[in-house]
């Protein structure tokens, strides 16, 4: 069986707390997002994008709805099963200060029993394939902000998932780095061809990395509208220069303006 897609039904997370009011999150969000392609999901500050990805790591029980991993056999028949392997690189790099660049992309592996000889093999191709080859012994410390992302990408990519997360991954990086990693990572995502789910503020790298994208509403976050990225593979940046990316920039804003200023005021 191949996994196919994860649809989500009618999805919403309240979290209740003993001293504050409770906050509804998410409410009735259903989506869906195809095997093998790439989905980015843009909103609001604090309409639920990241409680989203938590709950779809099983990290978060939600409060109502249903998240289902859905297989099949080539018939077209589709059933649904176990997540599969799943992976996330998030903005805050989260890497171990005392260990090299080769320990921390193996660390998954190591938790999961893999044995020494394979993991460095693996991490040392997964170092590769972000371009970090050379600074194998380095540490975290002797990273710049952008190498020590790629690091985190290497951690998510090493443990070959079959769903990659990337919840704001080039968040915290100056503009150029960020452009630099994008192109890197457009690259990477075309040639494995991963499911990916990206979480980003970021219109344009919505539509430079995304096949679909989903623009949310501001918080309780639903699902604004869906829309599907029709530009060209490979991308390179200058994509941004086809007539189609300022259309789907506009529809995209448009979408996004009035739920930024509702942002704003609740
Ligand atoms: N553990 C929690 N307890 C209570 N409220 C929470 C908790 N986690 C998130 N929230 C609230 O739920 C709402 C959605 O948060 P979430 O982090 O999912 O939004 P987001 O879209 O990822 O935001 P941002 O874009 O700013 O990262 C926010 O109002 C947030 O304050």
């Amino acid at each position: 069986m191949q996994f196919e897609a994860i649809s989500i039904e009618g999805l919403s997370h309240r979290f209740l707390s003993r001293t504050r009011p409770p906050t509804t999150a998410l409410t009735d969000v259903s989506c869906v997002f195809p095997a093998g392609k790439v989905t980015a999901i843009v909103g609001p500050s604090g309409c639920g994008k990241s409680t989203l990805l938590l709950i779809l790591r099983g990290l978060v029980e939600a409060s109502a709805g249903k998240v289902r991993f859905l297989y099949g056999d080539g018939s077209g028949q589709l059933t649904a099963g176990d997540a599969p392997r799943m992976a996330t690189v998030w903005q805050s790099f989260n890497l171990l200060p005392w260990r090299s660049v080769i320990d921390n992309v193996a660390f998954g592996l190591e938790l999961a029993g893999v044995s020494l000889a394979e993991r460095q093999a693996k991490a040392a191709e997964a170092i590769k394939a972000v371009e970090l080859a050379g600074f194998e012994k380095h540490y975290p410390g002797q990273l710049s902000g952008g190498m020590k992302q790629r690091v985190g990408l290497a951690r998510g990519l090493v443990q070959s998932p079959d769903i990659l997360f990337l919840d704001e991954p080039f968040g915290a990086l100056d503009a150029q780095t960020r452009l630099y990693l994008q192109e890197q990572l457009s690259t990477l995502v075309e040639a494995s061809a991963k499911t990916v789910i990206l979480i980003t503020h970021s219109i344009e790298e919505a539509i430079f990395l995304a096949d679909h994208v989903i623009v949310m509403t501001a918080r309780p976050g639903r699902v604004a509208r869906s829309l599907d990225i029709d530009l060209p593979r490979p991308r390179g940046i200058d994509v941004q220069n086809d007539k189609r990316f300022g259309e789907y920039f506009s529809e995209i804003y448009g979408l996004l303006r009035d739920e930024v200023r509702k942002a704003m005021l609740n």
